[in-house]
């Protein structure tokens, strides 16, 4: 836990430096999958700041996409164009390893279950054969956690947070704008070797609390989102409030 927000950022891009450089000593390349939201993108721009951010060989990381909303190309709004502003346009990241869910407006039009499906495909071009889910090694995949709960975009009681099939799945009226997005399920985000979900401010200290608390996910899509070897959780004093005092 840490004591605000800002520190947390700096925080969580101390670490991702550091498991992007352990991924890359271990594997060559190393890949992570991005988060929008406040905090997601308040990390990168600590990355993209920090002295350490050439410790990383950018031309050796694979970039992926928790979730994105569905809006068209360069808009302010989509998560791609955040994360780029942040970071990506400030180091050597090869451009063919940057994988963003595709926009509205070009090849899909307006059919995220289409652009969700061209996604699900891209995932597995480049599947682990060593599992039986159809997506990448993801040495870290990055979480927000929203206020009633969400995580990339999956909302509580929607069947999209339920999906035991599909790794990408279009998402429609949603509570939070833009009503229409495109996100991983949860099959695929625990497919993630770690899960880091990262959120500040005290109108995050309930879900926090729940999903820690043991919630389902299909009422706290947060509380399953569960890497195969690590699940972390970094928080401010204020989303940390509400857990129960020792914790
Ligand atoms: O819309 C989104 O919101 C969540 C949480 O965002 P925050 O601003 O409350 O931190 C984010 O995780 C997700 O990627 C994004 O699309």
């Amino acid at each position: 836990m840490h004591a605000t927000g800002e520190l947390l950022a700096a925080a969580a891009a101390a670490r991702l430096i550091t498991r992007l450089v352990d991924a890359q000593a271990a594997y060559g390349v190393a890949s992570v999958v991005l988060t929008g939201g406040r905090t997601g993108i308040a990390v990168l721009e600590q990355v993209r700041d920090s002295p350490a951010r050439d410790a990383v060989d950018w031309a050796n990381v694979e970039v992926f996409w928790g979730d994105e909303r569905f809006l068209p190309n360069g808009h302010p709004d989509r998560n791609e164009t955040q994360a780029r502003r942040a970071l990506l346009d400030h180091v050597g990241i090869s451009p063919e390893r940057v994988h963003a869910m595709a926009p509205s407006g070009g090849r899909f039009d307006d059919d995220a279950d289409a652009a969700a499906a061209h996604y699900a495909e891209v995932l597995a071009a480049t599947a682990e054969h060593s599992t039986d889910i159809a997506v990448p090694h993801f040495d870290v995949l990055l979480l927000g956690v929203g206020e009633e709960g969400h995580t990339a975009s999956l909302f509580p009681d929607t069947p999209y947070v339920q999906e035991t099939e599909r790794t990408v799945v279009g998402v429609h009226d949603c509570p939070k704008p833009p009503p229409t997005r495109v996100s991983l399920t949860l099959p695929a985000i625990q497919a993630a070797d770690e899960v880091w979900l990262m959120t500040t401010g005290a109108a995050k200290a309930k879900p926090v609390a729940a999903a820690l608390g043991g919630a389902k996910p299909v009422d706290i899509p947060a509380a399953g989102a569960r890497g195969r070897h690590r699940t972390l959780w970094l928080l401010d004093a204020e989303a940390a409030s509400a857990l129960p005092t020792g914790s």
